[in-house]
């Protein structure tokens, strides 16, 4: 499989009441919790060391590295460690037990990905590249921020 052959769906999932579970706790692990915590206060977050960004966050910090156990009752699982072969071994595991997992460093393994997200209220808008170029990604939405901003876009 190469990366141009990739094919992402964008959909809302429901993840009321739900268990969402990220394992790493570095630049990207606290960068995807930061965007977590805009749509729910519940996740649990599992690293050895953690950006102290976390402590401003209200989600359940567990101070340990992965064990296969931690899977247990997740609907969603964001990997994001720097070990490249962990990430994938984890994935494996989620894999395994029916888990809808995003790895960090590697498109080609995720079931889904993060888009570039403007959220105001109720409103959010999304954009992705189909995981082809998360700059673009990023520009188109920082403009549709502007835009919305500066009141050429009406949201309400
Ligand atoms: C949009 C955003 C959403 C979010 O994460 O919330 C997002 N990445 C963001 C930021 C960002 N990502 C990277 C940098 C550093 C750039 C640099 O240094 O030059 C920055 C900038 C920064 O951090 O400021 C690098 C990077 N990203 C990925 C890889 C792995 C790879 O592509 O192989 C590498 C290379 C790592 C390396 O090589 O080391 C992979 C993915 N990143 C995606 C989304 C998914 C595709 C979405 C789409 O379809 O477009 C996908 C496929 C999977 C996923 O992560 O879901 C968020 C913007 C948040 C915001 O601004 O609100
Ligand atoms: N997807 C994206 O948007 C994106 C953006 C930039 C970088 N990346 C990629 O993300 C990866 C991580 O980057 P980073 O800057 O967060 O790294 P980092 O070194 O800052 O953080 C890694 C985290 O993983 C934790 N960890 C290590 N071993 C672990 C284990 N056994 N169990 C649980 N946690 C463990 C560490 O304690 C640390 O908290 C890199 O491979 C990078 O290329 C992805």
């Amino acid at each position: 499989m190469n990366r141009e052959d990739l094919l992402f769906l964008p959909i809302s999932i429901n993840i009321t009441g739900k268990k969402i579970l990220l394992i790493g706790g570095g630049n990207v692990g606290y960068h995807k919790a930061s965007i977590l915590y805009r749509f729910t206060d519940k996740a649990t977050i599992i690293a050895p060391e953690f950006h102290e960004g976390f402590n401003n966050l209200p989600f359940t910090l567990v101070q340990k590295r992965y064990s296969t156990e931690d899977l247990e009752g997740a609907f969603l699982v964001y990997i994001c460690t720097e070990n490249k072969e962990l990430n994938h071994t984890i994935k494996k595991e989620c894999e395994e037990r029916g888990i809808l997992a995003s790895v960090c460093d590697d498109p080609i393994e995720c079931d889904f990905t993060s888009p570039a997200i403007y959220k105001n209220g109720n409103v959010t808008i999304a954009i992705a590249s189909n995981a082809q170029n998360v700059h673009q990604s990023i520009g188109i939405r920082n403009r549709v921020q502007e835009l919305v901003e500066d009141g050429s876009i009406k949201i309400r």
